[in-house]
């Protein structure tokens, strides 16, 4: 059944006497503590009670009800990471990126996609100032200075949006990331969902950066060599998701395929250079093909990035991105030129 919650911070604050106006209203006030606490699922409340929730709270059913509070994948639209490494709602994703790779635009442009999406972006703005960080300042809804700032804001907007909150790695290091958590903890509470960014580069040469995460982007250092962008290493970068049983299975069957195919064609590349194409085996000619297709494929025009690029930005579904990749690993795009691939949204079939 589908997960759903009653969200409490919106009932608490419309209605600062539950109980009683409960009561007033006909409802049992067990019924009601027991729906907010989630000893009840909501799926299993009475319609009739809901109505009446939401009718003394002035507000629709669907404000008052949180779908799908699991942690299920926030679509980006971005290929690669939609194929690769799903963001996780309410999850944590950490960044970790040598400096020039492009991560405050990764940043830029996944708070302009996601504010577009509904979502209420906020920017934990990191003391020093940096390549990039007006950037993120401009995409993000609200930005903010201080722990108490910050849990001031997404306790404001979460009863109304699911809140993204962008933050600098320093807030796990500092022990602030724990306060906060503390802080905001509520049942029934929409989640939060975290990005943290290193603008230092400090990340890449420590072994667990972030702590647990769950959603991991890498940045690869040759790929912006070949203009490739955004510049995520499709093979060291990866989900949670991806491991549990919460994505679809044909999803999964086409995440495997396409890793496989580009940890191949990695290993081949170098060796095709010293010693040319004729040296490779037949399956391996048309496997090192098809990689240097999908990873150029992956590559995809920004929003943010439309003043440097002069390319519109481009958003592909999830299930867009899947069709055309397993057609691709299938062989139905075999008479393209992986530069044609470049740079576009969907495949030119
Ligand atoms: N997604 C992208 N699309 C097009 N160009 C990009 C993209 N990402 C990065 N670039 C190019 O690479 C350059 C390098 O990125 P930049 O040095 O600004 O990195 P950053 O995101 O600011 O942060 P950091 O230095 O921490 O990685 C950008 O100025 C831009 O020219």
């Amino acid at each position: 059944m589908e997960d759903l919650q009653l969200n409490v911070p919106l009932l608490r604050r419309r209605v600062p006497n539950l109980t009683v106006a409960a009561k007033a209203a006909g409802l049992r006030p067990a019924t009601v503590s027991n729906l907010c606490t989630g000893k009840i699922p909501v799926g299993r409340a009475e319609v009739r009670t809901l109505v009446i929730l939401a009718s003394i709270a002035g507000c629709t059913l669907d404000e008052l009800i949180i779908r799908g509070n699991g942690r299920g994948m926030i679509e980006t639209g971005i290929k690669v990471l939609d194929l690769l490494a799903p963001i996780v709602r309410g999850g944590i994703t950490g960044l970790v990126a040598r400096p020039g790779t492009g991560q405050m635009v990764l940043l830029a442009e996944l708070l302009n996609r996601l504010g577009k999406r509904g979502y209420t972006t906020l920017f934990w703005k990191p003391k020093e100032e940096g390549p990039g960080i007006e950037e993120v300042v401009e995409e993000a809804d609200g930005i903010c200075l201080s722990l108490d700032e910050a849990v001031h804001q997404i306790l404001h907007f979460r009863e109304e949006h699911d809140v993204i909150l962008a933050a600098d790695r320093a807030i796990v290091l500092s022990g602030e990331w724990y306060t906060l958590k503390e802080r905001i903890k509520e049942e029934g509470a929409r989640p939060l969902t975290i990005f943290l960014v290193d603008p230092r580069g400090e990340a890449v040469d420590v072994e667990a950066p972030y702590g647990p995460l769950d959603t991991l982007i890498r940045f690869d250092m040759e790929l912006p060599t070949r203009q490739l962008y955004p510049a995520i290493d499709p093979i060291l970068s990866t989900s949670i998701i991806l491991e549990g049983a919460q994505l679809e299975s044909a999803h999964l069957a086409v995440q495997q395929r396409a890793r496989k195919v580009l940890r191949r064609y990695r290993e081949l590349r170098p060796m095709l250079q010293i010693q040319g194409a004729d040296k490779l085996g037949e399956a391996d000619r048309i496997l090192y093909h098809r990689g240097e297709r999908l990873e150029a494929f992956l590559s995809q025009p920004f929003y943010t990035a439309e003043p440097f690029t002069q390319r519109p930005g481009q958003w592909c579904s999830v299930h867009e991105t899947l069709e055309d990749v397993k057609l691709l690993l299938d062989g139905k795009a075999d008479h393209l030129n992986a530069e044609e691939l470049k740079n576009i949204g969907r495949l030119p079939l």
